[in-house]
């Protein structure tokens, strides 16, 4: 395949996992040993492992489930008129998948779980018909949430308190092998393409286990950034940021990588390659193989819509897809800065001036921001509000993307994945997004943003809700940081300062010296110090006009610059090395970091369509704007018409309500 990604030759198996050589073959120290277990011992303690009671009662319902799965199967064979011996030989199979299957589901997480029946049992009749109906009147079963026209139909549903994602493929054969292997490719022959998406979900689970070096050191690495990432505010698909096979997929690589590191050093690793990493070149866990069955595989250069992918994080199933599709240009530099501090934080803990609590710390959200946007939602009854809350949780990314779009990318959101309730509220819930003005651009005297209209757009298409019923209501408001409710704060109550010292900050006070120093001072806030993007070039933080997602992707990338990656610590031959698909199959580690970062020496990559700028022009880019500083929005800055955004004069009122797009969007609201 040469260094493309795609290729639908077969070749001598390589003796390592993954598309290239591996970084490095080291193995522990005494250090990495004593550090993994106690992470073991800190993933322990902080309750992320299921207990032997829940693991026995997951168990259980999963092999209830396969009980009435085969029932139905036979119950609805009956009634298609079978003659009894088929009947008898009619067969469905429940398998695992996702968290729970790869063995790192934490407590509270869901079972994904995929139901496969033979090519009579269709999808709506006899799946989320009688299925549903069978599971729905089980007195075990509660919070049945059927959504058959998802791009992945599910029905998720509650078993014995247990989250359950329940897919249906509906395969073409007559009877399902209780020893079916649905590994094979010819598994996806004639099968609709809702079974193909539901298959993949078991087949890339299965990808993931075969293609790591070790599993359990793959396990104990992926509970830890799943757990740093909950903690960081960054785990959720839906809200742009990264979900369970993204992380998954992510460790994997740096497992393929460093093939004999302990967890320890994975985690290192982890942040060490992705802080360099050159999005959007894709990561990938095996070749993209293009296949026999004509499925639409991943390929920027043939697919225009996967040009747009700004982190691509490549599925290792036929057919390959990428599985972070939802990320955009703010949610990608949160992440990029969270990877700085995590790698900054694993040196730190290297010179033992940091721990594993530093690492973990929650993400202070709202303490980051000056001004938040606060959207409710609130419902008749619990059913309700429910499917409200997963409509508009879908939806909240648009509103991002609106708001940077109308703003010309001057102001940003930071969306907050968490829901709260306030408690002496029932049927309502709130979401939060920090907004901050774009850095690097010249603040322009009285220059104000006015979103009310991005905002009556945002909730006018929200209330399209094919499902809407009366009293789903939305509203949104500007919030400044002092009036956000206390119901967002641990046990409601309002921290009395918020807490100014970092982990940084404790080590100047400590007198540690670390590479860092100086630029930390440098820089007019640290990102640990609650104000984001403030520690990357303004050239990173742009989001270009024209939302061109190639350019935002590079310059979200410029970490990768020499200063960077010659101040590393570690040896060179354990320094990742980056070619046009982020990858090193040369195996030539004596590259420096610009060289690295030129990903168009080899026209033939996967991503040759994608310019990718070279170190030369983020820099010269980042000397277009001077202001490193963090300007924090005032609240005016939030009102005023922005004239080509709000051609439509804004009535006045009196006194002018200078942050009115609130009230403004609760006159229009559907529920006044
Ligand atoms: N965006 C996606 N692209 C491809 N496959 C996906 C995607 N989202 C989910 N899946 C499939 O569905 C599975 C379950 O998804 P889910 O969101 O429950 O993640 P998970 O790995 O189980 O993590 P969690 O512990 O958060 O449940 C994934 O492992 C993956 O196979
Ligand atoms: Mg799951
Ligand atoms: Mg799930």
């Amino acid at each position: 395949m040469g260094s493309s990604g795609v290729s639908n030759q077969t070749k001598e198996k390589p003796p390592w996992l993954g598309i290239s050589e591996p970084i490095s073959l080291s193995g522990p120290s005494q250090y990495d040993v004593a550090k993994t277990r106690e992470l073991e011992k800190y993933l322990q303690e902080a309750g992320f492992y299921e207990n032997q009671e829940e693991a026995i009662n997951m168990e259980e319902v999963l092999g209830r489930l396969d009980q009435i799965v085969k029932i139905w199967v036979k119950t609805i064979s009956r009634a298609k008129g079978f003659n009894e011996q088929m009947v008898q030989e009619a067969n469905a199979k429940i398998f695992t998948f996702g968290s729970y299957r790869l063995g790192v589901h934490g407590p509270g997480a869901d079972i994904d779980t995929l139901c496969v029946g033979p090519r009579h049992a269709t999808r709506d009749e006899d799946f989320f018909g009688e299925l549903h109906k069978m599971l729905f009147e089980m007195p075990e079963v509660s919070e049945m949430h059927p959504v058959p026209d998802a791009h992945v139909p599910v029905m998720n549903f509650k078993f014995n308190g247990i989250s359950i994602d329940l897919l249906y493929a509906n395969l073409s054969l007559w009877v399902i092998p209780e020893d079916l292997d649905i590994s094979q490719e010819a598994i996806l022959q004639n099968v609709d393409e809702q079974s193909v998406r539901s298959l993949n979900g078991c087949r890339v689970t299965d990808q993931i286990l075969r293609l790591v070096p070790n599993i359990q050191n793959f396990r104990t690495t992926l509970r830890c950034m799943k757990l740093w990432a909950k903690r960081r505010g960054i785990y959720s698909n839906v809200a742009g940021f990264l979900g369970g096979v993204n992380w998954a997929l992510l460790v994997a690589r740096i497992c393929q990588l460093f093939p004999n590191a302990l967890p320890n050093m994975l985690v290192s690793r982890f942040f060490r390659v992705y802080t360099q990493w050159r999005w959007p070149n894709p990561v990938m866990l095996c070749v993209i193989e293009k296949g026999s069955l004509g499925y639409q595989v991943w390929d920027p250069r043939w697919n225009p819509k996967d040009k747009l992918h700004l982190m691509p994080i490549i599925t290792p199933a036929y057919p390959c897809m990428n599985s972070s599709y939802n990320v955009s240009s703010s949610t990608l530099c949160v992440m990029t800065e969270e990877f700085q501090r995590g790698d900054q934080i694993c040196e730190a803990m290297e010179a033992n001036k940091a721990d594993w609590d530093t690492l973990f710390e929650f993400y202070p959200f709202f303490e980051a921001y000056k001004n938040y946007l606060q959207i409710d939602i609130s419902a008749d009854n619990a059913d309700d509000l429910r499917n409200w809350k997963g409509w508009v949780k879908s939806r909240l990314r648009q509103l991002t993307l609106k708001i940077e779009r109308h703003t010309y990318g001057m102001l940003q959101c930071h969306p907050n994945p968490d829901e709260f309730s306030d408690k002496s509220r029932p049927l309502h819930c709130s979401y939060f997004m920090g907004l901050h003005r774009k850095q690097g651009v010249p603040v322009s005297e009285g220059e104000q943003f006015d979103i009310r209209l991005t905002v009556e757009e945002f909730k006018h298409s929200v209330n399209l809700y094919t499902l809407w019923k009366p009293r789903m209501d939305i509203s949104v408001s500007h919030v400044k940081r002092h009036n956000i409710p206390a119901f967002v704060f641990p046990g409601g109550v309002r921290p009395n300062r918020p807490s100014k010292v970092t982990w940084k900050s404790k080590l100047r006070t400590s007198g540690h010296d670390d590479r860092k120093r100086k630029q930390a001072e440098d820089s007019v806030d640290d990102f640990t110090n609650s104000k984001p993007f403030s520690s990357l070039p303004p050239s990173s933080r742009a989001v270009h006009e024209d939302g061109n997602p190639v350019s935002i992707a590079s310059s979200c990338s410029v970490k990768c610059d020499d200063k960077e990656v010659n101040s590393m610590s570690e040896q060179k031959s354990e320094k990742p090395d980056f070619n046009s698909s982020g990858e090193n199959p040369s195996g030539d580690r004596e590259t420096n970091g610009s060289e690295k970062c030129n990903s168009q020496s080899n026209p033939e990559t996967v991503v040759a369509a994608e310019p990718v700028f070279s170190q030369k022009e983020n820099s010269s880019s980042t000397l277009i704007y001077s202001n490193e500083g963090l300007e924090e929005l005032e609240p005016a800055e939030l009102t005023a018409p922005l004239l080509s955004v709000n051609p439509a004069p804004v009535p006045q009122r009196k006194p002018l309500i200078r942050l009115n797009f609130t009230s403004l969007g609760k006159a229009a609201d559907k529920s006044s």
